[in-house]
């Protein structure tokens, strides 16, 4: 199957401040896929390269298995700020869709703007920031794109309203075999709906992967302070805290770790996230720690 989104060192520069750097990914077609990261860590600049707003500096983007171009009836871009037109109403919104995209679905762009309780006859402009977000939504999914890039969509939305966007975002995924790639600060939403994750701090990714395989590999090991420049072959260190008496550390392994000298747990997704944007700025920066134990 073509993937969604591959990228190969892919880098953008703003002048001299890097928004990203080296990004390599392969991100398989037909998943609900999170970016997440800290303020500033390059998500909307990964987006916007992905539907063709920006030129890459360095390196390669492909979307959908060709250069990404602006505009693109196959993928559908919701910005951060949610762009709706302040003087046209919810109708027109719909009405200017059907003109513009040859694909455009207009039973579906109906059917959620009933479902999300929106006016027609109201002005895009009086709408509140949650309703506007439940518009370009239902615009970007109504021209039946292949990829769905969102900028944090949920952002504005109560948490009903949040609960009841994902579960229609999981529609469209299903429904429609819709790739959907969507940056959010709320992991637990992402740990919801997403099946995929990346993990961007400081313009690189930490990691990538499927949730489930993220989940089976990482572990929290607490056990007696010790060094932790031997942890064994095949374990990577993410983050690591010490008292005087004990350390705990955050590892990514393969392999089950059946070593009774640590107490070792699961984390969940939101874990991991914190443990990749904390890791990053700590002494153990993920490095990959080799020889046996
Ligand atoms: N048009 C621009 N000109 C100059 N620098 C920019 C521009 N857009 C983004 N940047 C810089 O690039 C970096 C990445 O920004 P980006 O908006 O991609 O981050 P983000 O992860 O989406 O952040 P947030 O979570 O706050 O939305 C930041 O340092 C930002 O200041």
């Amino acid at each position: 199957m073509t993937s969604a989104l591959i990228t190969d060192c892919l880098t953008k520069r703003y002048g001299r401040r890097s928004a990203l750097k080296d990004c390599t990914l392969d991100i398989p077609a037909g998943h609900v896929v999170g970016l997440v990261g800290p303020n500033g860590a390059g998500k909307s600049t990964l987006l916007q390269l992905a539907c063709g707003l920006l030129d890459p500096t360095a390196g390669r983007i492909e979307v959908l298995g060709a250069q990404p171009v602006s505009g693109s009836p196959r993928v559908g871009f919701v910005a951060q700020d949610t762009p709706v037109y302040a003087g046209l109403t919810v109708a027109d919104h719909l009405r200017m869709g059907a003109h513009l995209n040859p694909s455009w679905d207009g039973a579906l762009a109906e059917r959620r703007i009933a479902q999300v309780g929106l006016d027609p006859a109201q002005k895009a402009g009086k709408l509140s920031g949650g309703q506007r977000a439940q518009l370009a939504l239902t615009v970007a999914a109504a021209k039946r794109p292949n990829l769905l890039l969102l900028d944090e969509p949920v952002a504005a939305l109560d948490p009903l309203a949040r609960r009841n966007f994902l579960q229609g975002l999981m529609e469209l995924a299903a429904e429609q075999g819709m790739s959907i790639v969507m940056s959010s600060h709320l992991v637990a939403d992402l740990e919801r709906v997403c099946d995929h994750l990346i993990v961007l701090v400081a313009s690189r990714v930490r990691v990538a992967g499927d949730v489930d395989d993220l989940l089976a590999t990482h572990h929290r090991l607490v056990g007696r302070r010790r060094d932790t420049t031997d942890l064994g072959a095949g374990r990577a260190l993410v983050e690591q805290s010490h008292t005087e008496v004990q350390s705990t550390l955050v590892v990514r392994s393969t392999a089950p770790i059946v070593d009774p000298s640590w107490q070792v747990d699961r984390l969940d997704l939101e874990d991991i996230v914190l443990a990749y944007m904390s890791g990053a700025t700590g002494d153990g920066a993920g490095r990959v720690l080799e020889g046996q134990r």
